[in-house]
């Protein structure tokens, strides 16, 4: 397709759908606004963008796509702008937040004013923010909900699908409201428990020093959603508050009970209790993006010697397999380093793998 596309917020996001739209649409042209100056320059830098806008006003007028990726909140008002301004009369309107009954009720003015809006929502994404972390492939795979009203045509969500094409996700259609309660349960509730957790640790530490230090492991995997954007999720609570609060009322039924296995030492329920965990867990599709994380971590037990991260990434460029990320873990002081090393995909972590068992004699895993 061709025509213009206007992007509002060109973070992760915003960013990363900018270039899924590109790959797919060569003769599209791609406008972005951004209120941080320095994000829309840095996103016509790095040509995640053709074009900068001065305004909502000035990047709108003539479009023929607007993808609004901003906190859900900032979405509202920016919705409310746009249905004041003059658009083309065959625009199409969607959003890319992690809520969805909120921005729709808000978009039934434009609704009034004969404009499409149809609400998005690319189920895959990152502790990361910033036009920095936009790429291409971060949604291949993953799931992008739609929540198009009933007076939406089919035509007009194959254009949205078509346009979203270069993202290789699949497309689910629901309910604003369906939206809200199934990501609250596996996206919104789990980042309130892993702030909380982060929370818990942060308090003992400052009687317990050690706790920062021993903090590795299964407490990062389980907290690594916590470095997320506060103001992304600050927004995304207050949008979602009744499904939290129900979830949160759940919860604390749900360790009252723990409490009670515990208190009475019923081992066989404890053992229930993290088995029916496991199984499930176990079960949920791996090679989907979504809850899993869109990003592929390969662990290498490394000895502590100088020199020794330069030997692995030599190995890896001359394999020509680009890193994401490298860092260590000290969780095994003095004996063993871990080195994580983060690739952008399954098979480059696996080629990775076999690279570093052939070329030395450390041990690789997919987990810690
Ligand atoms: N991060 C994720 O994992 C993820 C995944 C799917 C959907 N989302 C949703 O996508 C949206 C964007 O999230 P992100 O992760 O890209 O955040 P981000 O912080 O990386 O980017 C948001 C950008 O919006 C800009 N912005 C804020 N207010 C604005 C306004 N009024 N006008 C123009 N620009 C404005 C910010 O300056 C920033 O550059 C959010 O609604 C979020 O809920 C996030
Ligand atoms: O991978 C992550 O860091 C995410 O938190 C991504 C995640 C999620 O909860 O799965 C976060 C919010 C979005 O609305 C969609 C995806």
């Amino acid at each position: 397709m061709d025509g213009r596309v206007f992007i509002i917020g060109l973070g992760l996001i915003g960013g990363s759908l900018a270039l899924c739209i590109k790959k797919q649409h060569e003769d599209a042209t791609i406008v972005g606004f951004d209120v941080n100056a320095e994000q829309a320059r840095l996103a016509r830098m790095l040509t995640v963008i053709d074009e900068v806008a001065d305004s909502i006003e000035s990047g709108a007028s003539d479009s023929d796509l607007i993808l609004i990726a901003t906190p859900v909140k900032e979405t509202e008002r920016i919705l409310q702008i746009l249905g004041s301004l003059p658009l083309k009369e065959n625009v199409i309107i969607t959003d890319a937040g992690s809520t969805k009954k909120e921005i729709v009720k808000k978009a039934s003015s434009l609704k009034e004013k004969g404009i499409t809006f149809i609400g998005g929502h690319p189920m895959a994404g990152s502790h990361k923010s910033g036009i920095t972390a936009a790429k291409a492939i971060l949604f291949e795979n993953a799931f992008y909900l739609l929540t198009p009203e009933d007076h939406i045509s089919e035509e007009q969500i194959q254009d949205l699908q078509c346009w979203l094409s270069g993202t290789r996700a699949k497309f689910i259609m629901m309910s604003p409201m369906e939206h809200d309660y199934l990501t609250g349960v596996i996206s919104h509730f789990p980042h309130m428990i892993a702030a909380s957790l982060v929370h818990q640790a942060e308090k003992t530490s400052t009687t317990q020093k050690l706790v920062s230090r021993l903090a590795a492991g299964g407490f990062r995997d389980v907290t690594r959603i916590a470095s997320s954007s506060p103001e992304m999720w600050r927004d995304i609570m207050l949008h979602n508050k009744e499904v939290m609060l129900s979830l949160l009322t759940d919860w604390q039924e749900e360790m009252n009970k723990v409490a009670g296995m515990l208190t009475s030492e019923n081992s066989e329920e404890i053992y229930d209790y993290f088995s029916q965990a496991k199984q499930f867990r176990d079960e949920l599709p791996q090679k989907q993006r979504g809850a899993i994380p869109a990003f592929y971590d390969l662990f290498v037990d490394v000895p502590d010697y100088p020199g020794v991260i330069s030997e692995i990434t030599g190995i890896l460029a001359r394999e020509e397999i680009s890193i994401t990320n490298i860092r260590i873990l000290e969780t095994r002081e003095e004996i063993y380093g871990v080195l994580v090393i983060s690739f952008q995909t399954e098979e480059d972590r696996e080629c990775a793998a076999t690279c570093i068992q052939s070329n030395t004699n450390y041990e690789t895993s997919i987990g810690l």
